[in-house]
């Protein structure tokens, strides 16, 4: 975690800044290290609290900070921070409350913050995450996610200030509702998401895909997806299907690092049979080398075809700045081969569409 004593004032130069708040022990470090370092959850159980605000970069579509701030920090406080230039340069406010715990005190903090964050940046995004949702019973969450809308609610309004839009995310970060809502939060700084989505559309349209996702291998956060409704259990297995062909790449050597064993074995064989020819073949052995030294260098990108039991196809196809694009298909067998070609065409299309959509945008 790239830990920084901030001195006085945010070093805060794009939109696509997400400002993480929240009471002390809402969660805050845990959503960040599970989100974006694979921390497994249960290892955040004895995190240290975080005394001084934090700034994690993360390079996708867009270059995404994420700044934490320490709980224990009160905007009533003599100002330790610039407060002002850090809230009007950030594109989206995310508060989080422990919904395990006592919190009014926390939507007492909430309201407070909002208003002042709407009158230096009318522009901002607030979204709340009522988190730790996996200690509620489902009943209880949604009874959960109502009273804390309506307090909010009647807050703002004695705040005068009705119009505030806000959203509401159930987490927990012992399953994927934290990634659906980071999705969500981040797909809304990106400024070329309608064009994202219109090309997913037409992609999906003509490859007669189910659903796509552009994800960001990393983090497991989607970017953009098409315009149907998002099904959980898709999402959760296209993120497992990465994994999978990660692990399935690294698991089989590319043929160019098989070749080149294969010579050197060849070499090997040679050098006891015939110590003239040893030279030439050396000499042999060098030029595939740097052959395959060339061919590495332009390796392909990972492509993942699998077919799950119940039929339906995944399809998994590397971008570029660290995103994959992975659908689901209902195709029938029969069809695969000649849908495969047309997908694999439709899917080029889109990368170099994607290509030159990083190359113009906004937010580099
Ligand atoms: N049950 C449950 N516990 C969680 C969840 N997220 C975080 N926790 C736990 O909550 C505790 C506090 O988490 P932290 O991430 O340290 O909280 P924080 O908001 O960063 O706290 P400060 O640094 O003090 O501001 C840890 O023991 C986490 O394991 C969740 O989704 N469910």
């Amino acid at each position: 975690m790239d830990q920084s004593a901030l001195s006085g004032s945010f070093e805060v130069d794009s939109n696509a800044t997400v400002l993480l708040m929240g009471l002390r022990r809402s969660g805050k470090s845990s959503i960040c290290k599970v989100v974006f370092h694979n921390t497994q959850p249960l290892d955040t159980l004895y995190l240290e609290s975080t005394t001084k605000p934090t700034t994690e970069n993360f390079k996708s579509l867009i270059d995404l900070a994420v700044i934490e701030l320490p709980g224990q920090l009160n905007l009533f406080e003599p100002a330790l921070y610039d407060y002002e230039k850090l809230f009007t340069s950030i594109g989206a406010l995310v508060y989080v409350i422990d919904s395990q715990d006592e919190y009014l005190s926390a939507l007492q903090n909430l309201a407070v913050i909002i208003k002042y964050a709407v009158s230096v940046n009318p522009k901002i995004h607030i979204e709340v995450l009522i988190h730790k949702i996996d200690g509620l019973s489902e009943d209880f969450r949604l009874d959960t996610q109502r009273d804390i809308m309506q307090r909010v609610g009647d807050d703002l309004l004695d705040y005068g200030l009705e119009g505030v839009q806000i959203s509401f995310y159930l987490t927990s970060i012992f399953d994927h509702s934290i990634y659906e809502a980071f999705s969500r939060i981040v797909q809304k700084l990106i400024y070329e998401l309608p064009a994202l989505e219109n090309l997913l559309d037409l992609l999906m349209q003509y490859s007669n895909f189910d659903k796509v996702f552009l994800f960001d291998i990393n983090s497991k956060i989607y970017v953009a997806t098409d315009s149907s409704p998002v099904d959980i259990q898709n999402y959760e297995v296209c993120a497992e299907f990465i994994d999978v062909s990660i692990d399935l790449d690294g698991l089989y050597e590319s043929n160019s690092q098989q070749q080149q064993q294969h010579t050197q074995q060849q070499l090997k064989r040679n050098s006891i049979t015939d110590t003239f020819e040893e030279n030439i073949n050396q000499s042999q052995y060098q030029t595939s080398v740097s052959e395959d030294v060339d061919a590495l260098a332009n390796a392909k990108p990972t492509k993942c075809i699998s077919r799950l039991e119940n039929g339906t196809m995944l399809y998994l196809h590397q971008m570029i700045r660290g995103l994959a694009l992975v659908a689901v298909s209902r195709l029938e067998d029969s069809d695969e081969t000649t849908a495969l070609s047309v997908i694999d065409h439709n899917v080029a299309i889109f990368k170099k569409s994607l290509e030159k959509m990083w190359e113009h945008a906004k937010f580099r």
